[in-house]
């Protein structure tokens, strides 16, 4: 990977704009695609000031946050977005049928030497490699959330991936900053089927009455370093994406990621988390302002 290519991103929701951002501040030449032109127009204006906060807090000069934005094309036309791309990045949502789709779609705009890259959390990545002609270039990246903020990308390895396609992936992930860990295809790959498994069981516990949210966040805090907890993290990732995640986890996997009733019940509420200003969490500006009242007696917890 050099510093000229282009890289094409399909979908410019939550993951998609922060894909274009990593790779316009990389250096890479980038065109942002989405159906829906309203999102396009968000999705700038969400870079924007992803750059500008990257300035403030001295992560990029002026110039180099001006010059990342020049960099930026956003377009409501696929072809437009595919024309000369070295390499191009679905974040569209996670759904196999759609993955499928766009990608064979996005091929038949492509180089033959293009790579193709999919953003999916849980999917299985052969399955999606199968809908392209030349399945040997399909890789996953799978970027975390925020983009910008965090450091890995998963490389997945789909049962089709070439090893030359293998290495290209690392070498982008590499030259955008970030640590590349590869695993091969599996359900739910190394990260989601971990994080997946430990935010269902701190569901189940505050169903259970064991705690309440702020009490089993703390605990995994305080007690395991992880910078977040599990009921904070599946606000801020959203619950309605939880979810799915897990639905595709149990089908693939077992009981052991079947989905509680607790988190049904918020997701049908319109409880999302974060996005929506309520989960497990109430959310006002984007920080935690109490906790959802409707959970159980143990909701606040006790010690905070
Ligand atoms: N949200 C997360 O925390 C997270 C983290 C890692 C990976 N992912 C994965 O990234 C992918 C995208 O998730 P998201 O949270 O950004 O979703 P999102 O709903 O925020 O964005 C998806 C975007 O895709 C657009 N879209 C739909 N069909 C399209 C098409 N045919 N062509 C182009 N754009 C199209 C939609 O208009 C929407 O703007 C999913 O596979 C998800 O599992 C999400």
């Amino acid at each position: 990977m050099n510093d000229t290519e282009a890289v094409c991103v399909l979908g410019a929701g939550t993951m998609g704009r922060g894909i274009a951002h990593a790779c316009a501040v990389g250096g890479h030449r980038v065109r942002l695609r989405d159906v829906n032109g309203d999102v396009l127009a968000e999705a700038a204006k969400a870079v924007r000031r992803t750059l500008d906060g990257g300035v403030e807090r001295g992560k990029l000069s002026r110039d180099e946050a001006d010059a990342a934005f020049e960099r930026l094309e956003t377009t409501t036309d696929l072809a437009t977005a595919a024309a000369d791309a070295d390499v191009a990045i679905e974040a569209v949502p996670e759904d196999i049928d759609l993955k499928r789709d766009v990608l064979a779609e996005v091929e038949s705009h492509l180089s033959r030497d293009a790579l193709v890259g999919s953003n999916t959390s849980s999917l299985p990545l052969t399955s999606v490699a199968a809908a392209l002609d030349r399945p040997g270039r399909a890789v996953g990246l799978h970027f975390f959330n925020p983009v910008h903020a965090m450091d890995l990308v998963e490389v997945v390895l789909a049962e089709q991936t070439t090893d030359t396609t293998r290495e290209r992936a690392e070498s982008l992930v590499e030259g955008l900053g970030k640590t590349a860990v590869t695993v091969a295809d599996s359900p739910g790959f190394a990260t989601s089927r971990l994080g997946a498994i430990q935010g269902v069981e701190a569901i189940r516990m505050l169903q259970e009455g064991v705690a309440g949210p702020r009490d089993v966040d703390a605990g995994m805090e305080l007690g395991y370093r992880h910078p977040m907890g599990p009921i904070e993290l599946t606000d801020v990732v959203g619950l309605d994406v939880r979810l799915d995640i897990l639905e595709h986890l149990r089908e693939e996997l077992g009981e052991r990621f079947a989905p509680p009733p607790l988190l049904r019940r918020k997701v049908r509420a319109g409880k999302l988390g974060r996005k929506t200003g309520e989960g497990f969490y109430v959310w006002e500006d984007g920080e935690i302002a109490g906790v959802s009242g409707s959970d159980d007696p143990a909701a606040e917890g006790e010690g905070r």
